[in-house]
């Protein structure tokens, strides 16, 4: 059976597992390093899957490698796993933001399949979103495997050029906040106006829910369903107007280049630090 080892199970990391294991995983196949006892409980309790506080033991004998700590412990964290990964020459996975594959094999030391992935946290509900990019040592059957165990995680899609990661991070990576920030705007809006609090959450996340499965359940477009709300005069069309006197699509497309540029800046962080 071939092993996966996470290192780093925080919140991306625990996402990915538990989409996994619902897909069918064995727990037994999964091994995860995380420096904190707590989290490592609550891990194995939920899922079953096996843990250690030693980066290396975990990824010992693991075909799979999924490299999931902050972009900026990821330096440190290659060194620490580069004996193991020069004996056991596994297929890297990274989901850090920003973090270039050339940085990793450098940190490594090894020139190894490395697959760099944008997954989001809506994984947890195998309802996530993934962007991948293969270097050009992943065969053709390692690849597949990247993207079964994606797969589990929800939507994947491959992109052409490792630098569109940074772009599908700015969309999808992040984007679950943006949705969360909409959100959470439209339930304190509602409750200024009178609404109570329990109502207007209530209202605001069905609403989210409910505007997410006509999107995607259905084959309309966003701006046909956008469309499709708005009568000629009516109260859509007056909250639209007032978002196009804002500048909505322009304040979008600035936080959007605002996080692609802040991948590209980890990237050149860690250099400087490394
Ligand atoms: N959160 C998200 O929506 C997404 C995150 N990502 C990427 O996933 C990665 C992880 O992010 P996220 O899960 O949010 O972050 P978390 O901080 O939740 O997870 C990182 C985990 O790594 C642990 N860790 C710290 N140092 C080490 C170490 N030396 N060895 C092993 N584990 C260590 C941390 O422990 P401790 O807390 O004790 O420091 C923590 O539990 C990032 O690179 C991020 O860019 C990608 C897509 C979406
Ligand atoms: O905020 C971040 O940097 C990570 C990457 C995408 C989502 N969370």
């Amino acid at each position: 059976m071939n092993r996966i080892a996470f290192i780093g199970g925080g919140n991306m990391a625990t996402a990915l597992i538990a989409g996994m294991v619902r897909h069918g995983a064995p727990p037994g196949g999964i091994a995860v390093a995380e420096p904190r006892a707590e989290a490592l409980q609550e891990l194995s309790r939920q899922y079953g899957v096996a843990t250690y506080t030693d980066n290396a033991a975990a990824a010992e004998g693991a075909s799979l490698l999924v490299l999931a700590v902050k972009p900026q412990m990821m330096a440190e964290v290659c060194r620490g796993l580069r004996a193991v990964v020069q004996q056991y020459r596994p297929m890297v996975v990274s989901i850090a933001a920003g973090i270039r594959i050339a940085q990793l094999e450098r940190w490594l030391d090894a020139a190894l399949p490395v697959v760099r992935c944008m997954p989001n946290t809506p994984a947890m509900f195998g309802a996530g979103a993934t962007g991948l990019y293969a270097n050009g040592r992943v065969s053709a059957p390692q690849r597949a495997e990247a993207q079964h165990v994606l797969d589990a995680a929800g939507l994947t899609v491959w992109v052409p050029e490792e630098d569109q990661l940074d772009i599908v991070t700015a969309l999808s990576g992040s984007g679950p906040a943006y949705f969360f920030l909409l959100v959470e705007a439209l339930e304190n809006a509602a409750f200024a106006q009178g609404l109570s609090r329990e109502t207007a959450r209530a209202l605001a996340e069905q609403t989210a829910l409910g505007a997410g499965r006509m999107l995607v359940e259905g084959n309309e477009s966003a701006a046909t369903l956008r469309q499709k709300v708005t009568s000629p005069h009516g109260t859509t069309q007056a909250a639209l107007d007032s978002f196009k006197a804002d500048h909505f699509p322009a304040i979008v497309a600035r936080a959007v280049d605002a996080a692609r540029r802040r991948g590209a800046e980890l990237s050149e962080q860690m250099e400087s630090n490394s």
